[in-house]
């Protein structure tokens, strides 16, 4: 596999999440290959323009404030959750959990938990390599551009636990586009520094199995 962007020319759209409902548009079994090969899957414009306008309306009137995350990196946090909490929302129906479940092959997934975070140019941010399990309850994760300006740098990267392989690089590009990514003791996950341009502002969060999730 050449080691590139996994946002292909076109990714394609196989869901989208309104401010109401959430539309199937491709059947989850035609990406559980995506999945098991690159242990992620790119939904492009996840967000329909409604709500993806509505949330970063809430990013550009809402606050952020410092987010160190021990040992890992430095960031900040969207505070109080406005943004944040309209995605969890939405995010959490059922189409989309049944959709993911039948693509990754993870059960009983209850909702989604996450925040809207942001990684500044300013050779401070980043997030080094972790897995997201000191929650045990997180099977996959997500993470949704929100930025408001293109950036360089701020790569997502995962990779393989244990022989350290690269198994994906990837940088958002377009709003609204979201890539689900695994959570699991097999595989890491990094956010690089960005270089210049930005900020880098995501929705980032975690889909929680329901046994722990409750
Ligand atoms: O910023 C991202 O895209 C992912 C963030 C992340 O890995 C985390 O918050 O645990
Ligand atoms: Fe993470």
């Amino acid at each position: 596999m050449a080691l590139s962007d996994v946002a292909l020319p076109d990714p394609g759209r196989p869901l989208a999440v309104g401010t109401q409902h959430t539309a199937i548009l491709v059947p989850a079994d035609g990406h559980a290959e995506e999945f098991r090969r690159q242990r992620v899957i790119v939904c492009g414009d996840l967000l329909e323009a409604d709500l993806l306008a509505a949330v970063l309306q809430r990013c550009r009137t809402g606050q952020f404030v410092p987010d160190v995350v021990a040992g890992l990196g430095a960031r900040e946090v969207e505070s109080p959750s406005r943004a944040g909490a309209a995605l969890n929302i939405a995010l959490s129906r059922a189409p989309l959990l049944r959709w993911v479940e039948a693509a990754t092959g993870r059960d009983g997934l209850a909702r989604v938990e996450g925040r809207v975070v942001q990684t500044r140019a300013n050779g401070v941010d980043g997030l080094e390599w972790h897995d997201d399990l000191n929650v045990p309850a997180r099977k996959l994760g997500i993470t949704i551009n929100l930025s408001d300006a293109p950036y360089d740098g701020g790569d997502f990267e995962l990779r393989d636990a244990q022989s350290h392989e690269l198994v994906t690089r990837y940088h958002h590009h377009v709003p609204g586009t979201a890539l689900l990514f695994d959570v699991d003791a097999a595989s890491q996950h990094r956010v690089l520094p960005v270089g210049s341009g930005g900020p880098r502002r995501v929705f980032t969060g975690w889909f929680l199995q329901e046994a722990a999730a409750r």
